[in-house]
């Protein structure tokens, strides 16, 4: 049956409201208080997204608060605007209605507890007393608002017949949205999807009221619990963008939304969200509370369409539908990322080698493969410098030297010792050696193995990417008969990647002497 609401005309069955309330319960979170002007630009972000209401705070909780909710009031227009109050508290609903006044659409909404744990030990109030504040809460609500919603707090652990009072009184008294939170995190969905249905049947002019749900997530099961109220007769949703909120935050606006759109076959609801925002929303408020959302979070963490192995690697590329659900670009991200490490395969790893414009034959993508792997094994992240790096130290044609192996032992106590293999003119050859420290030691090895006149003009070491486990770039100048030369190696050793330079460099000056080339200043 169409709901005839305040704020939103007729509502539509298949229609759920989305009443976002990160400004309010998500602030609630130690240590992600917003200022003011943070608190305007996410409302801001909000509406623009196309949330249906933003709770926007706890008019009475202090002059900071008053003063963001009116604000929030003044700037948003298309949002209904909802300040919060105790049912019970002494000057809760005037400051929520002073607070909402300039906004074009305002919602009042006030709460109280109704479980016997809460009515007992927290308000220190029998049922009858819940019962008559619920009664006034409304009534002084009304004053300022239509649109005026009541939450029956720790609602799923509130005894049926008595929840069924509360409601009923709620209603009868000028409710016109009903929430029943999950406050602590403790309902399950079958049940909570069995108390919305309860509720529907039971109460009486319940089918002229919004129902609406609130779950926390301190099981995990805010996002389940949400959909299963939906499917007992909720038709509102309470979220926060990244699920933040009280101890382990609410259920996560993007998840929900997400969960709807994609699976429309289970879940047959619209919504007016623009869900190429959310990404963007996600990053703002992580800006704004400097608190990042881990790389995993569902949606906006930034792995959520990130693939690092190979056999999903190589399904993404052939058809990008057999590991993601819903395309990158719906949630706001501009591409999937296939992100190469050491469980990586040949596909991802053409595929990266093609988009940094290399046209390498089958022969040379194997050897910078098996290189790849290697250097994977050694370092955590490998970005795009490092294959770059790798490849143009592997794809080396006509080279007469070639890097085979290289073993160091150096310290303090002795003196280094290199053992070296390298490929002159299709042959192996080895050299062990001992040298003034594990550079000196090494360059010594190939001096022994390929004897030459070169000297050593320049020798420098940098890194090609951040942190410790970065491969070096060395490079190596080699200087003969006034011919001089450069020389680039790479390595997550930095002994090997001087070697590799120093390799570079003599390969290139035998190609100068084959030339007959003059004397030259560099290479
Ligand atoms: C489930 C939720 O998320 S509810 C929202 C929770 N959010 C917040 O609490 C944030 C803002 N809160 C605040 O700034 C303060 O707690 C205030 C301003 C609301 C109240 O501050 P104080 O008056 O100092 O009270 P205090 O916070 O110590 O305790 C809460 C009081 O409210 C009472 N109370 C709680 N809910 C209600 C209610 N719905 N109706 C009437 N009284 C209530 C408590 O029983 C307690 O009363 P008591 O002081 O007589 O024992
Ligand atoms: C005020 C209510 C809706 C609440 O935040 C809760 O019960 O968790």
């Amino acid at each position: 049956m169409t709901i005839n609401h305040p704020s939103f005309g007729p509502v539509a069955d298949d229609r759920v409201i989305i009443f976002d309330t990160t400004l309010r319960d998500g602030e609630q979170s130690p240590g992600f208080s917003m200022n003011l002007e943070e608190k305007i630009r996410m409302a801001k972000a909000l509406e623009a997204l196309g949330v249906d209401v933003i709770e926007a705070g706890f008019p009475v909780a202090s002059p900071g608060d008053f003063e963001s909710v009116q604000k929030i009031a003044e700037v948003v227009r298309e949002s209904v605007v909802c300040g919060l109050a105790r049912s019970g508290g002494k000057r809760d609903i005037e400051a929520a209605g002073e607070a909402i006044a300039r906004a074009p659409r305002r919602r009042i909404h006030n709460f109280i507890s109704t479980s016997p744990l809460h009515m007992k030990y927290k308000l220190r109030m029998e049922p009858e007393t819940v019962l008559e504040l619920i009664a006034e809460g409304n009534r002084a609500s009304r004053r300022y608002t239509d649109d005026v919603q009541w939450s029956a707090e720790d609602g799923s652990r509130t005894e049926p017949d008595f929840l069924c009072r509360c409601v009923e009184t709620a209603i009868r008294h000028g409710a016109t949205t009903i929430n029943i939170p999950d406050t602590v995190g403790f309902t399950t969905p079958e049940e909570l999807q069995a108390i919305f249905a309860m509720l529907r049947e039971r109460v009486p002019g319940a089918d002229g009221v919004i129902f609406s749900t609130h779950n926390h997530n301190d099981l995990g099961l805010g996002v389940a619990n949400t959909l299963a109220a939906v499917a007992g007769g909720a038709r509102q949703i309470e979220c926060t963008i990244n699920g933040i909120g009280e101890r382990a935050g609410n259920a996560a606006l993007e998840e929900i939304v997400m969960a709807i759109r994609t699976r429309r076959d289970r879940i047959p609801f619209v919504n007016r969200i623009d869900t190429p925002q959310l990404l963007s929303v996600s990053r703002l408020l992580a800006t704004i509370t400097g608190f990042d959302v881990q790389p995993n979070k569902a949606i906006v963490g930034r792995n959520a369409f990130a693939h690092e192995s190979g056999i999903h690697q190589d399904g993404i590329l052939k058809n990008a539908a057999t590991y993601e659900i819903m395309t990158p670009e719906s949630v706001g991200w501009s591409k999937t990322s296939l992100v190469l490490g050491k469980h990586s395969g040949r596909a991802a790893f053409r595929d990266k080698l093609r988009a940094l414009g290399y046209a390498l034959g089958d022969n040379k993508v194997q050897d910078a493969f098996e290189r790849f792997k290697v250097l994977a094994d050694q370092k955590k992240t490998v970005f795009d410098d490092d294959i770059r790096a790798l490849v143009d130290d592997e794809t080396r044609d006509h080279e007469r030297i070639r890097f085979v192996s290289l073993d160091v032992r150096a310290g303090s106590r002795r003196p280094a010792e290199a053992a070296l293999e390298l490929l002159v003119d299709g042959e192996i050859r080895k050299a062990e050696v001992t040298g003034n420290g594990p550079v000196d030691a090494a360059f010594t090895a190939i001096g022994t193995i390929f004897p030459h006149e070169a000297t050593l003009a320049l020798f420098s070491i940098g890194a090609v990417t951040e942190g410790t486990d970065a491969q070096a770039r060395t490079t190596v100048r080699l200087q003969e008969a006034g011919k001089m030369v450069d020389g680039q190696g790479a390595d997550a050793d930095t002994v090997v990647s001087a070697v590799r330079a120093y390799v570079h460099a003599l390969n290139k000056l035998l190609v100068k002497r084959e030339r007959g080339e003059p004397e030259a200043l560099s290479a």
